[in-house]
């Protein structure tokens, strides 16, 4: 007999078959919609599979028992390998194919090219002009050069007005100079930085004739190309352990009057004549490429993160039997009981429809970059950078939590290492400050959302972008009976009073006579407030549409019960604000709840099959608690015999310093 879900083999553990036995859809079909097309989701099969046939390619040990070194020599190891092997594994020209490749054999934990792929050809791709394209891309392309994107210092990331580090330029040689006045000017953070790269862009305060320019990107050769050792005026290093990303080598650099010729500032957009003549570029961020294409490409990666976390709870949370419902001589699958629901299903609404956004954001990415590189159109730039400032905040925060609520989810054994959910949390988090703090992040957008609703107060709504032009729109009660359209509109309504009172509190202050900066000081906590709102209406607007757009019915059947869920979850959460001015009633707040209760019990039966979709090998996961096959407990028991510690009976540390305290205390 066939079954909707693919990841039936015999031998597997008898609960989790029973699970994808229920499955309602195909879930080859569900990965299709996951990963956007038929052709990736089975490219990552047939890749998984290739990869599983090359012994070489797997860990040579479970990456939790490695130290620090051995993580980054093993990540190294791997990609050497990889290396020789990519052109039978992948289509070299497919991001998609080589994204999932690396997620499979590197795994998470950090390694030399992380950077040179995210950011540092990126920034060139960005930022080159076509001579500067001829010279660096293909070497960059073919790895020739390894390279990182150097902008954060030891004293400053966010505020990137005050970088300290230099380039100061000097006509008579048509050079900049490269300097690190102080400690706090040291580049602080880069990944792939300390050991790896050979070349970086870094991001320096430009300097013509004693005028600062502002911070400016530029190409610069870190290590000489045949020796590896740092060029005379370079200091690098790495920056030590971290609470993840462990295989790969963070770092610091300083600059000591080191030249280089002038046409190494990226110069796409903005360069410096022979004689120091600065060109101004069209739009004064468009150095900020490379971020805002992190920022785009992030909620796709945090969906794919969280989903991880919750592909191993869910498969351990069905094979994990403790407790009773009504039947007391059987104990249940902790799956049973609502609250493990309650804690693991509205993360995995929200992983798809964070995936969801992020395709979006990647599209909108691609066009801004053809845009201004075709014709220097930068108009979607504002728009981009508001709207990707609050989605990489908002995901990558409740990401967090999702993975935390999976780990606990899983008991005693989510805290193990075993689960590998902690190494997944680390890497999560990160994003919660890399490429912009939340925070910082947040009041980026509510800048944005500031000058909207002050548009609208001035009489020129018809100005508002198609995201906000909800501003603008009139109150009106709903009755929530009516589907996703009535939830928007209350979210709508619960967003547009939270950033109309921050906007009017924050112009209060300055009425009354604090400065603007003062005065938006003041109103921080509302303004991030009224930026979460509008991120999250944003997020639940992308969900609907991408869910009313898929074709396969049991497909579409399954992602709107996940959908429902997600629309009653989410109002509820938000639903102080509501009934702060009585625009919701305790009856409609009962209605939702009661929504919400009955979307669980819907998802049930789908629960495994849902995160099967994902499709995540065993060699991706590295988890023992979340394997495919779901047998959990022989291997948890093969998993700690194999710790280091269990090599010998007794320790060299109980001989030396324990045996002689019992036997003092004996004496
Ligand atoms: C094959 C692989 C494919 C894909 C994989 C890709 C991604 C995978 C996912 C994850 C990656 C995994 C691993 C990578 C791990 C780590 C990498 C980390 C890298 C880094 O962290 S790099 C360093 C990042 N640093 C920052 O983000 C710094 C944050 N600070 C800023 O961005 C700015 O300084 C800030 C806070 C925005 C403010 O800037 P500034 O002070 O200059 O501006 P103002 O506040 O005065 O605002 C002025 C004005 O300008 C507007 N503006 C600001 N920035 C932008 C922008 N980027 N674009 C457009 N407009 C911008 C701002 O809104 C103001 O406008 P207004 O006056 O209000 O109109
Ligand atoms: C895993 C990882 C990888 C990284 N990779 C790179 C890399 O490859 N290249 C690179 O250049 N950098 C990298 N970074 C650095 C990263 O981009 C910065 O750490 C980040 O931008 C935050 O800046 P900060 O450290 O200066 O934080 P700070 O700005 O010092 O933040 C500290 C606190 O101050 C608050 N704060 C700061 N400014 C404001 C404000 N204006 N209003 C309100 N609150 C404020 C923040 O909200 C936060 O609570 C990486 C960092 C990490 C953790």
């Amino acid at each position: 007999m066939a079954f909707l879900n693919k990841e039936i083999r015999d031998g597997d553990n008898q609960d989790l078959t029973e699970e994808r036995r229920t499955a309602t859809f195909d879930t080859d079909k569900m990965a299709e919609v996951i990963y956007g097309s038929e052709k990736l989701a089975r490219r990552r099969r047939e890749i998984s599979h290739a990869v599983s046939r090359i012994p070489e390619l797997a860990d040579s040990r479970p990456l939790p028992f490695l130290d620090r070194f051995e993580k980054v020599t093993e990540g190294t190891r791997k990609l050497s390998v990889l290396d020789r092997h990519l052109a039978e594994l992948i289509d070299v020209n497919d991001n998609g194919e080589a994204l999932h490749l690396y997620h499979e054999v590197m795994g998470m934990e950090g390694h030399p090219l992380a950077l040179h792929e995210v950011m540092f050809v990126p920034a060139l791709i960005g930022q080159a002009s076509d001579e500067q394209y001829e010279k660096w891309l293909g070497r960059a392309k073919r790895r020739e050069i390894i390279g990182c994107y150097a902008q954060t210092e030891l004293g400053h990331g966010s505020n990137l007005r005050k970088l300290e580090t230099t380039a100061t330029y000097t006509p008579s040689t048509q050079e900049f100079i490269l300097h690190t006045p102080t400690i706090t000017a040291l580049k602080w953070w880069p990944g792939a930085l300390g050991k790896s790269s050979n070349y970086a862009v870094v991001v320096a305060d430009l300097i013509i004739k004693d005028k600062s320019y502002g911070p400016h990107p530029f190409i610069v050769q870190l290590r000489d190309e045949k020796t590896h050792q740092p060029l005379p005026g370079i200091t690098v290093g790495d920056i030590g352990p971290k609470m993840a990303f462990n295989g790969g080598d963070n770092g610091y650099l300083g600059f000591d009057n080191f030249r280089i010729p002038r046409e190494n500032l990226l110069n796409r957009h903005s360069r410096v004549e022979a004689d120091g003549t600065y060109v101004r570029p069209p739009h004064a961020k468009i150095g900020h490429s490379a971020m805002i294409r992190v920022r785009s490409h992030m909620a796709t990666g945090q969906g794919w993160l969280l989903g991880h976390a919750l592909t191993i709870a869910i498969r351990y949370s069905a094979v994990r039997i403790q407790g009773f419902l009504e039947d007391k001589s059987h104990e249940v699958k902790v799956l049973d009981y609502q609250t493990q629901q309650h804690r693991l299903f509205p993360a995995i609404a929200r992983a798809y429809a964070f995936i969801f956004c992020g395709f979006e954001t990647i599209r909108l990415y691609d066009q801004l970059i053809l845009d201004m590189n075709s014709n220097g159109n930068t108009s979607g730039m504002a728009d981009l950078h508001a709207l990707t400032s609050g989605l990489k905040s908002v995901v990558t925060h409740f990401v967090g939590q999702g993975i935390e609520q999976a780990r606990m989810a899983c008991g005693g054994h989510g805290y193990s290492m075993a689960s590998y959910i902690s190494e997944i949390y680390g890497v999560a988090i990160g994003g919660c400050t890399y490429e912009g703090e939340n925070m910082v992040m947040l009041l980026q957008l509510a800048r944005y959302l500031v000058k909207s609703v002050e548009l609208v107060k001035s009489g020129k709504a018809n100005q508002l972008g198609p995201m906000v032009a909800y501003l603008a729109v009139a109150d009106h009660k709903v009755n929530l009976a009516t589907g996703p359209d009535s939830y928007v509109k209350m979210f709508q309504y619960i967003s547009k009073r939270q950033s109309w009172k921050a906007t009017e509190k924050f112009l209060k202050f300055m009425e009354n006579g604090d400065s603007r900066d003062v005065a938006w000081n003041k109103t921080a906590v509302e303004l991030t407030r009224a930026s979460r709102l509008h991120t999250r209406l944003y997020i639940m607007e992308t969900f609907i549409r991408r869910v009313e757009s898929v074709t396969d019915i049991p497909v579409k059947s399954a992602l709107t019960d996940l959908l429902n869920l997600h629309l009653n979850y989410e109002l509820l959460d938000v639903a102080s604000y509501a009934l702060e001015d009585g625009f919701m009633s305790s009856n409609q707040m009962d209605f939702i709840k009661n929504q919400l209760y009955s979307s669980l019990e819907k998802i049930r039966p789908n629960a495994v099959s849902l995160v099967d979709s994902f499709q995540f090998s065993d060699m991706q996961l590295r988890s023992v608690l979340g394997r495919r096959d779901g047998h959990v407990y022989q291997n948890l028991f093969d998993w700690a015999k194999s710790s280091p510690l269990n090599k010998t009976d007794v320790l060299p540390s109980v001989t030396q310093y324990l045996k002689p305290m019992m036997e003092k205390a004996k004496l």
